[in-house]
């Protein structure tokens, strides 16, 4: 579609009034993105400071290919010497125009669109919630770390982010709506929330899974963290929309989701052991699965779950809160339950050697997630627990002793090794994981350290190689080598 520029200025609230260029009125605009490679004629560059590098400095590119506007941080920045000019328009919050602008370009958006949440169990959450919808019959996708999932949809490429950027998301949203895919669960990062990628979406439901310690990094504190999670919650979910959280999550940040949710008129459903939506009940360990009691919509359900792991419940009764709307009612939800299969790379069981032993992949990279999964995991071994992980380079170091010292004090043998380095000196990252874990043993070249767990494995034990999950490549430096933990596992147990 295409928008007049004044027209696009009111959808993104960016004010036009003191606006002098004499195309301003004219100007059609019939795309809108942040980076100059992707200018083609009629296009709006929005030219934005980056962590990398600054959009500004493009601006002239941007216009040698054919911008028809650009819009700038409200600052005093000049528009650049020797470039034509081209209306320019300035916003408080570029990112948020863009997010804004580019919705208004794409399009209808599917609806229910609901968003997830939170450190760990993301993916999971929404990848529930697009099996429960395909389960009732509904066309259906997710949209996160495992890029675009579903049956039946069109083809679309989109970027590998759990929250691709703002443009690709609705213009990718609209794509799935024009095709008729109409219910739709999206995985909202930190890192998007925080960068306005969300900000044109219209959804209908938010769900929050918990908060623990990741991206330190980028956040700076737990503080900063928290907030750019809340967004969701505080500004985006429109007011008396369905908000869905993890009783059991850490109780500042509850607290926080529940005045959040007052003071926005959200209907907040809570689920889980202290859950007054769905409330968990009971949750037995079985030999591959676990039977669960939960109490919901006034009755009392017992259910066998073909998946393990106790925080998979959670997840998975997060997912069954955030189904429940109009279109589908709770009870229906419940007795979807019993189908629901693993997400990829999520506490996958890719070995069942016939000792009894098994092999699991999993993605847990923080320490909240090696805690759960080797908890989750323990009363499915009647032997030993060994796990094998590392931590990723250009990212929170913080966390690295701290996953260490979960790792040791879940598992009873602890393999070190690398798991995506990307530009920081490898051995480094070990030894500050080690730091945490004294005794673990640490093996740099991950076939290594996978075939070395392997070759430990008597009858009864679980090994766990946790942090890639589904993750087809190992990136060290800035080249990603193919590498994919579940194959690595079949191919050194000869099992293809
Ligand atoms: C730190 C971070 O999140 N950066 C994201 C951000 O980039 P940026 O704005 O800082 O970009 P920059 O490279 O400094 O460039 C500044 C501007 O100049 C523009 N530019 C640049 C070059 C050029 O030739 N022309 C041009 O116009 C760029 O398009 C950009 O608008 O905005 C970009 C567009 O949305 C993102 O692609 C980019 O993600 C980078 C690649 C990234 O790795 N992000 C990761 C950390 C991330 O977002 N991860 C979360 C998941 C984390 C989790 O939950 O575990 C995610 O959602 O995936
Ligand atoms: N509810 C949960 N509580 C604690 N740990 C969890 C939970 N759900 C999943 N995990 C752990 O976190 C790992 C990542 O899960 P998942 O991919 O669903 O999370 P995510 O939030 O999407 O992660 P990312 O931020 O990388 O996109 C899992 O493999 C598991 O080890
Ligand atoms: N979304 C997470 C994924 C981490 C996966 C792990 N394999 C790593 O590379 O640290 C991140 O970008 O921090
Ligand atoms: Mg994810």
């Amino acid at each position: 579609m295409s928008l007049s520029l004044p027209a696009l200025c009111h959808a993104a609230h960016v004010p036009v009034s003191s606006h002098e260029h004499s195309l301003f009125h004219t100007v059609t605009i019939s795309a809108v993105t942040a980076d100059s490679r992707a200018v083609t004629p009629g296009t709006l560059f929005v030219a934005l400071p980056g962590t990398k590098t600054d959009g500004r400095a493009f601006i002239a590119s941007a216009v040698t290919q054919g911008a028809a506007a650009v819009l700038m941080p409200d600052d005093d920045t000049p528009w650049p010497s020797d470039v034509p000019q081209r209306p320019l328009l300035r916003a408080e919050n570029p990112r948020k125009a863009l997010a804004l602008m580019a919705a208004a370009l794409a399009g209808r958006q599917p609806a229910p669109l609901v968003a997830v949440t939170g450190t760990n169990g993301k993916t999971s959450t929404v990848g529930f919630l697009r099996q429960l919808w395909a389960l009732h019959g509904f066309r259906a996708a997710a949209l996160g770390t495992l890029g675009l999932t579903g049956t039946d949809l069109p083809p679309l490429k989109m970027p590998a982010l759990t929250t691709p950027d703002p443009v690709a998301l609705a213009n990718g949203l609209a794509t799935l709506a024009q095709a008729g895919v109409n219910h739709v669960a999206l995985e909202a990062s930190s890192h998007g929330l925080q960068q306005n990628r969300l900000d044109g979406l219209h959804l209908t439901a938010a769900g929050f899974t918990n908060l623990t310690r990741d991206h330190l990094d980028y956040h700076g504190t737990p503080e900063a963290y928290r907030t750019a999670k809340l967004r969701l919650f505080s500004e985006l979910l429109p007011e008396g929309a369905v908000a869905a959280a993890n009783a059991d999550m850490d109780p500042q940040t509850l607290a926080a989701l529940r005045e959040t949710a007052k003071a926005r008129k959200l209907t907040l459903r809570t689920v889980g052991s202290e859950g007054d939506y769905i409330r968990l009940i009971s949750q037995t360990p079985l030999p591959t699965g676990q039977e669960i009691v939960i109490d919901a919509d006034g009755s009392r359900h017992t259910l066998t779950l073909s998946l393990p792991g106790r925080y998979q419940v959670d997840n998975i009764l997060l997912a069954a809160a955030l189904a429940a709307q109009n279109d589908i009612s709770l009870q229906d939800v419940i007795a979807l339950l019993p189908g629901l299969e693993g997400v990829k790379g999520r506490m996958e069981r890719v070995l069942m050697l016939p000792d009894g032993a098994a092999a699991y992949v999993d993605y847990a990279h923080t320490p909240d997630a090696l805690a759960s999964l080797l908890a989750s995991l323990r009363p499915h071994t009647q032997g030993r627990l060994i796990v094998v992980f590392g931590a990723g380079g250009d990212r929170d170091r913080g966390k690295r002793p701290l996953m260490a010292r979960e790792a040791a004090k879940g598992a009873d043998i602890v393999i070190i090794t690398d798991d995506n380095p990307r530009t920081e000196d490898a051995a480094s990252i070990r030894a500050e994981v080690r730091s945490g874990a004294p005794d673990a043993l640490t093996i740099d070249n991950r076939r290594d350290a996978i075939a070395k767990g392997l070759s430990l494995l008597a009858p009864q034990d679980i090994l766990v190689i946790a942090g890639k999950g589904h993750e087809q490549g190992q990136i060290i430096g800035t080249e990603i080598h193919p590498f994919d933990d579940a194959s690595v596992l079949r191919e050194l147990a000869g099992v293809i």
